[in-house]
């Protein structure tokens, strides 16, 4: 389960994030939605423990992971696998190299690296790219490499940044299927998007507003439109959020 406990993400004065709350249980496939600004990626980096709340809590299973000592953060970093924008290729290392490079981080021996990241490889549909180049491949191919080096650590917890932003419909498909098939294994995944409509198999989603989760759409005719969370929210604004 994951869970954020009235967590605060400021960036410098600028409070990203104000008292979010949530609750993910295992194996859930969840899609962050919202604005741009809204906070959407700030909820993965702190998973992802790229960031560090400024108040609040967040548990991952039983373990808090809001401030971790750098041990304890490689070793939480190992159970997640995470792709994004933020989060580039090794331009000078092959697209083999790519992916084995959490493998190489704690220190598997190369006969497994080898069979790990050949069954990623393939699994993402590309084996013949292992000695090329990331910049001889389609932007789709690059995104699919990405997410074979999220996985290929076998992680509980898959964190997607705008996984199918610019691609075209296939390559889109190819890695929402990708997402999808992982999350059938038993990986819960948590994707960050502005294109829900590419998405089936969602358990749950979360939409946000303005560093605020906002009252699910049934919590709309509940309290005449008025917030749940730490934050309120005008009608219009809910109605405009959920496409009322
Ligand atoms: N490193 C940073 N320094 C300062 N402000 C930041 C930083 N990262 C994000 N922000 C601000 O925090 C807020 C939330 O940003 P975040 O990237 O989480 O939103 P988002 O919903 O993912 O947006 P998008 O859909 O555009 O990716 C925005 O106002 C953004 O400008």
């Amino acid at each position: 389960m994951i869970q954020f406990k009235n967590v605060t993400l400021k960036y410098g004065t600028h409070a990203a994030l104000k008292g979010v709350n949530f609750q993910l249980p295992k194996g859930s496939f969840t899609l962050l939605e919202g604005h741009s600004g809204a906070g959407k990626s700030s909820i993965l980096r702190l998973l992802a423990t790229f960031e560090q709340p400024s108040s609040g809590d967040i548990l991952v299973g039983k373990s808090s992971i809001a401030r971790l000592n750098r041990r304890e953060r490689s070793h939480y970093r190992r159970s997640v696998g995470y792709t994004g924008f933020d989060v580039e290729l090794l331009e000078n290392r092959n697209c083999f190299d790519n992916v084995a490079l959490p493998l190489r981080v704690v220190g598997l021996s190369e006969s497994d690296i080898q069979s790990r990241v050949k069954a990623a490889l393939a699994r993402v549909g590309l084996s013949h790219t292992d000695r090329m180049l990331p910049s001889e491949l389609s932007g789709g191919q690059q995104l699919r490499l990405q997410i074979a080096r999220a996985v290929v650590n076998r992680p509980a917890l898959v964190l997607a940044d705008e996984p199918t932003a610019q691609l075209d419909d296939e390559s889109a498909a190819r890695v929402v299927g990708l997402l999808e098939e992982f999350n059938r294994a038993g990986v819960t995944i948590i994707v960050a998007t502005h294109e829900a409509h590419r998405f089936n198999r969602v358990t749950h989603r979360l939409k946000l507003g303005e560093g605020a989760v906002l009252p699910a759409p049934a919590d709309l005719s509940h309290n005449g439109g008025r917030e749940s969370g730490a934050q309120s929210f005008s009608k219009d604004f809910l109605n405009k959020a959920y496409g009322a």
